[in-house]
């Protein structure tokens, strides 16, 4: 009886691993997070944020790491302050809008005729002044009339606060949730069409794992991406191109999944697949990220980030990569032209005013001839999958009408080069591959039958 390499670790002590990483990582960034939402409100918890961090001032802090210094500037670290000065009231910034401050004026004069309103002292504390480990005190800033102070507090540097209710929905949009969730179907369907028996826990621990794995390769390259979504209307209301949360957070986030997503992978499942997973995320974040701005070669890289997760999902089965692997690798390879291609003709502007080097910005023929080129290897694929015992042959010809039909769109793209065809095969894209993987799925080999061929191919003695 075929073992699954599944590693049987103890429910309980596996549960505690993951549990123990991830809910570290998870409640760090929130309660990080929190904190510093409540060191902008009260002076109790500023006092409880600045001894975690006069705490860890000798060691070495997230704020010392290059990369996080790039787009915000933190309050909390000496080297980092801003040294703006307060702002004199008659100096208005060029891009301000002058009627407002006409208004003001007028009101100012009609409060200041009024003898019994006199405003309240106030002191302000500007942001880039506010060095929390210096301690310095609040800047106080000359008796000014409310409405002023309304507008000194408006021009002010403000800091958006989580609400802790909108973190599910900034972690699903950093992960690409929807996207995510197909990676999963697809490791999950690579698992399914192993040739072992069904083991219900290690496909569980598999798919955690990969879904983990890719929320945070995608918070990664979302991070390393802010100044470039910034520049895309499909990508400019990105947590964090809004600033709904930090880079740290982010990055906390993203290590909050990836150490309990390789760790479950490598450790509940087998260590091919933990390597895998971590070595995808590599290639996503650190090849095809930066790829993006340098070559139109990121989408062939980007479809080997694609095609990793049915592999991951065969080898968490199996515990080897063989050919079947390479099949649902293959699959998912060439798939993605044809989805990536014709969603990018229609981001052109987008993708050149980003600085993305794309196909279908720079070489707009051979993105056509690629996505028609690889939505017809779908049908050849499929007449592949029998000859290597992963499908019956009921499979080439049930799976013929949808790679006929996206292989009609991507002809139809291929020589109209039309934002509507465009459109309509990257839609057919979507439904397309699940719909494959189901066809498979219901025409996969029967073990039985895999048995028998084995042994009549096994020399009689
Ligand atoms: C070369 C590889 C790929 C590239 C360049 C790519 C690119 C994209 C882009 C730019 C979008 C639009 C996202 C948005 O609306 O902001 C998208 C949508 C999507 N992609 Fe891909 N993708 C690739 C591979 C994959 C893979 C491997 C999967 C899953 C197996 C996938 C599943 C999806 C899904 C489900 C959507 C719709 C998500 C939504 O509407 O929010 N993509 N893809
Ligand atoms: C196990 C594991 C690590 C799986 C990772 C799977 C994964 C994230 C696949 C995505 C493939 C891909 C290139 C998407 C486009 O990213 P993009 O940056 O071009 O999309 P964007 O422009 O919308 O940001």
């Amino acid at each position: 009886m075929y073992k699954t390499p599944c590693r049987k670790l103890t429910e309980q002590g596996l549960a505690t691993c993951w549990i123990s990483t991830s809910s570290y990582g998870l409640v760090g960034s929130c309660v990080f997070q929190s904190l510093e939402n409540g060191a902008r409100s009260g002076h109790s918890t500023r006092c409880l944020l600045q001894l975690f961090r006069s705490s860890t001032c000798e060691r070495i802090t997230f704020q010392h790491l290059n990369f996080l210094k790039r787009q915000y500037v933190t309050k909390n670290t000496r080297g980092l302050c801003q040294r703006a000065k307060a702002k004199q009231e008659h100096l208005v910034a060029p891009l301000e809008d002058q009627q407002p401050l006409l208004q003001e004026e007028t009101v100012i004069r009609q409060v200041q005729q009024i003898p019994t309103l006199k405003p309240p002292p106030c002191t302000v504390t500007l942001p880039s002044e506010t060095c929390i480990h210096e301690g310095k005190a609040s800047v106080p800033v000359s008796e000014e009339p409310a409405t002023s102070q309304d507008a000194h507090k408006e021009k002010q540097w403000k800091e958006v606060k989580v609400n802790l209710e909108d973190l599910p929905g900034i972690y699903a949009r950093l992960s690409k949730i929807k996207l995510t969730a197909l990676v999963v179907t697809t490791a999950s369907a690579g698992f399914a069409m192993a040739p072992v028996p069904f083991d219900l826990g290690c496909f569980l621990l598999a798919s955690l794992g990969t879904g983990l794995a890719s929320c945070a390769a995608n918070s990664i390259n979302q991070y390393f991406e802010v100044p470039f979504d910034s520049n895309m209307n499909r990508t400019k209301n990105r947590p964090l191109v809004r600033g709904q949360i930090s880079p740290l957070h982010a990055v906390s986030f993203a290590a909050a999944c990836a150490i309990p997503g390789i760790a479950l992978l490598t450790l509940a499942v087998n260590p091919l697949t933990g390597a895998l997973g971590a070595f995808n995320i590599f290639l996503y974040t650190c090849c095809y990220t930066p790829l993006k701005r340098l070559s139109i070669s990121n989408t062939w890289v980007g479809s080997i980030v694609g095609a990793i997760p049915p592999v991951m999902g065969w080898t968490a089965a199996t515990g080897s990569l063989d050919t079947g692997a390479l099949l649902l690798g293959g699959f998912l390879y060439s798939w993605q032209f044809p989805h990536f291609n014709a969603l990018s003709w229609n981001l052109r502007e987008d993708y050149s005013r980003g600085g993305y080097r794309m196909m279908s910005v720079t070489h707009p023929g051979l993105c056509r001839r690629v996505a028609l080129r690889h939505a017809l290897a779908l049908v050849g694929l499929s007449a592949l999958a029998p000859a290597l015992d992963v499908t019956t042959w009921a499979f080439p010809v049930v799976s013929l009408p949808i790679n006929l039909y996206i292989s009609y769109l991507g002809f139809r793209f291929h020589r109209e080069a039309s934002r509507g065809s465009a459109r309509r095969l990257f839609f057919c894209s979507l439904w397309h591959l699940p719909m494959l993987l189901l066809l498979m799925l219901t025409c996969k080999k029967p073990l039985r039958d895999k048995e028998d061929s084995a042994a009549a191919a096994a020399p009689s003695h």
